[in-house]
């Protein structure tokens, strides 16, 4: 067991996970996870190769729903309700929990539509409110000073670090609480990277962050509190200075100074 509820965070409380085991068929991919993730802050996962980061993140968006062997059992409470209880709709939840993949995949379409296809499916807005939307959406992802220009243009034609930021664009347009982030940067150069991570520092402000990463730098860079995973299990999470320089298991230690993973 560890501490779920990281002690320097003052912040309330977005989402909170009790006894969450997850199962891929007969494989037990996550086991009795606990943890507070607070609201407007970012916490970021780490943990060697296959300990269960990706597969945590992706049930706060219930994308396992859609495969009939797999199992999450335990809760995951947003703001109080049980994400996972058959009666809370996948739409409800995909409104208020946007996800973004380590790939940037934008649609095969321009740049004004990739963001506003997901607008359409959940609101009904005059041509000129859509604008609007679009716009806003692309300034608060940092690029909307690249595109302006160019909005009418195939978005496959961006570069990979603007396809990603375009894909972050998508997510928040459609105004939702909480931004998960599955290795946003790892197909991106260093300069592409930099720009993501500063984003991600921008967007705190008014999302609840969590961002899976293999890049121990960019988690001490970019969050607030860092949670260690490693065959399954949460081992320790806190502030993420204190993980970093002051561990409190000895397997956090061995992680973070390189002796395995
Ligand atoms: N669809 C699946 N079917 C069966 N097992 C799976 C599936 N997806 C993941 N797993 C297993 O679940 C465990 C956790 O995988 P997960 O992708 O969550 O790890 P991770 O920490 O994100 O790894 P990485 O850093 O390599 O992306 C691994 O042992 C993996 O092999």
């Amino acid at each position: 067991m560890t501490d779920s509820a990281p002690a320097a965070s003052a912040a309330a409380t977005k989402i909170t996970v009790r006894d969450l085991h997850f199962h891929y068929g007969d494989f037990h991919a996550l086991k009795g996870i606990d943890m507070d993730v607070p609201e407007k802050q970012v916490t970021s996962i780490i943990g060697p190769s296959g300990c269960g980061k990706s597969t945590l993140l992706r049930i706060f968006n219930r994308i396992y729903a859609i495969y009939p062997k797999l199992r999450a059992e335990g809760s995951i409470e947003l703001d109080g309700e049980n994400i996972l209880a058959p009666g809370y709709s996948l739409n409800r939840l995909r409104s208020k929990v946007g996800m973004v993949f380590q790939k940037p995949v934008p649609f095969p379409m321009t740049i004004f539509e990739n963001v506003a296809y997901g607008i359409r499916h959940h609101e009904k807005l005059s041509r000129p409110d859509m604008e609007n939307r679009v716009e806003q959406a692309l300034r608060s992802a940092a690029l909307w000073d690249e595109v302006k220009d160019k909005l009418k243009q195939n978005a496959l034609g961006l570069s990979g670090g603007q396809q990603q930021r375009l894909c972050i664009a998508r997510a928040i347009a459609l105004k939702p609480e909480v931004l998960l982030l599955d290795e946003p940067t790892s197909a991106l150069d260093p300069i592409a990277t930099g720009r993501i991570e500063q984003l991600v520092e921008e967007l705190k402000g008014e999302f609840t962050i969590v961002i899976v990463t293999h890049n121990m730098q960019q988690a001490a860079r970019c969050s607030d509190l860092t949670a260690f995973m490693y065959l399954g299990e949460l081992v320790e999470f806190g502030p993420t200075e204190k993980i970093f320089t002051k561990p409190g298991k000895k397997q956090t230690e061995d992680y973070i100074t390189g002796r395995f993973g």
